[in-house]
């Protein structure tokens, strides 16, 4: 390409920069104008939700729906996404609890569902990003809920039996494992590989396949196991790419996660309730008497109204021996006439029913 080529686009470049940028500004403008609307509308005493998960979820839906490429429609989407997040961190910032330390796949997956525009606080236990959405630190908390490989991440599910939350949204995230060393590790004579549990697990034969005889450390998280190795000799840590930049750790072998498609599903807890798009899904608790037939009963409801089951989950109740509850997750909205008369229904057979939140199925 010649020079002359060469400089006619980058003019053309900077052009459209100068409209995008023009663009972009406008629409800052705007959605200061609807937080101006939006305080002017409230009634004596009532707190302005500026935040609106569902008016998001169409937004970026709409973008994808739109889009013609070249970019793709994910790639796209994750610009607006950042887009929205500074025009909403102008109406007013989102302040995010997330299960910590900094580099966690929570604080990544934090991002991927309120973008960067927000100030975010690592928490470290899933059980206090609870109390700190529920003592009012913070708008929302992020946690892990289910892993692809791995399964339920328990901590959280026994959380909502403690706590009184409401779900507002969800996002999945393609999780990667990388086996990370310091700069002084000896990587010929590793003796521990440090990472949390539900991330060992999910690369427990490629660990049994390359490390058979080195202790396997479960440590709090991820980045703390990072955090750990660069300062010790003959240690290594399973973690994600976010960990591995800020700890600064070389890649000794790269997604080493035993299946490829490895995602994790992460919830956004708060105390906001999340109008429908039509589009959703529904978290409930359920618990039923201990007889025969139970679970049966509590299912025939949604089958009878063709309602689709994304998902469910037993724990020990907590409150006897050998009782249980069910974490039943299913597309529609409470507010849907169809999923009401369900819940309706089941709640008739139930010793106890909660709803935990409908929100809009994941667009990212
Ligand atoms: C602008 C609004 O407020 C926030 C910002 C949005 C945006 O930038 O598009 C969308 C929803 C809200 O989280 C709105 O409610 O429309």
């Amino acid at each position: 390409m010649s020079e002359q080529e060469l400089k006619a686009l980058r003019l053309r470049i900077d052009a459209l920069d100068e409209k995008v940028l023009e663009l972009i500004s406008e629409r800052a403008r705007c959605a200061q104008e609807v937080a101006r609307v939006k305080m002017a509308s409230l009634a004596e005493g009532e707190v302005p939700v500026f935040y609106r998960p569902e008016r998001e979820a169409q937004v970026l839906k709409r973008v994808m729906e739109r889009n013609q490429g070249p970019l793709g429609n994910e790639e796209m989407a994750r610009l607006f996404r950042e887009i929205m997040s500074s025009c909403l961190a102008l109406e007013q910032p989102l302040k995010v609890a997330y299960l910590g330390p900094e580099g966690t796949f929570t604080q990544a997956a934090a991002m991927k569902h309120f973008g960067h525009a927000v100030i975010s606080k690592p928490m470290a236990a899933i059980d206090e990003v609870f109390r700190e959405v529920a003592a009012g630190a913070v708008n929302f908390g992020v946690v892990p809920v289910e892993n692809s490989t791995e399964g339920a991440v328990n901590h959280t599910l026994d959380s909502f039996l403690e706590h009184d939350m409401v779900i507002c949204g969800e996002v999945e995230l393609r999780i990667h494992h990388h086996l990370l060393v310091g700069e002084n590790t000896k990587t010929d004579s590793i003796s521990r590989i440090y990472s949390h549990a539900q991330s060992l697990a999910q690369c427990r034969k490629w660990l049994d396949a390359h490390y058979p005889n080195v202790e396997r450390v479960a440590v709090s998280s991820n980045a703390e196991a990072a955090k750990r190795v660069k300062g010790e000799w003959n240690s290594a840590a399973i973690a994600g790419d976010m960990a591995a930049g800020l700890y600064g750790l070389t890649r000794l072998a790269e997604k080493i996660e035993d299946r490829p498609d490895n995602s994790t599903r992460f919830l956004m807890i708060g105390n906001q309730e999340v109008p429908p798009t039509g589009d959703d899904k529904t978290s409930i608790i359920v618990s039923m008497s201990n007889k025969p037939g139970a679970l049966h009963e509590l299912l025939v409801p949604f089958h009878d109204n063709g309602i689709d089951l994304t998902r469910i989950e037993t724990r020990p109740s907590r409150s006897g021996k050998w009782t249980y509850v069910f974490f039943i997750d299913f597309v529609g909205h409470h507010r849907d006439p169809l999923v009401k008369g369900v819940l309706e229904k089941i709640s008739q057979e139930a010793v106890a029913l909660k709803v935990l939140g409908s929100y809009p199925k994941a667009v990212l």
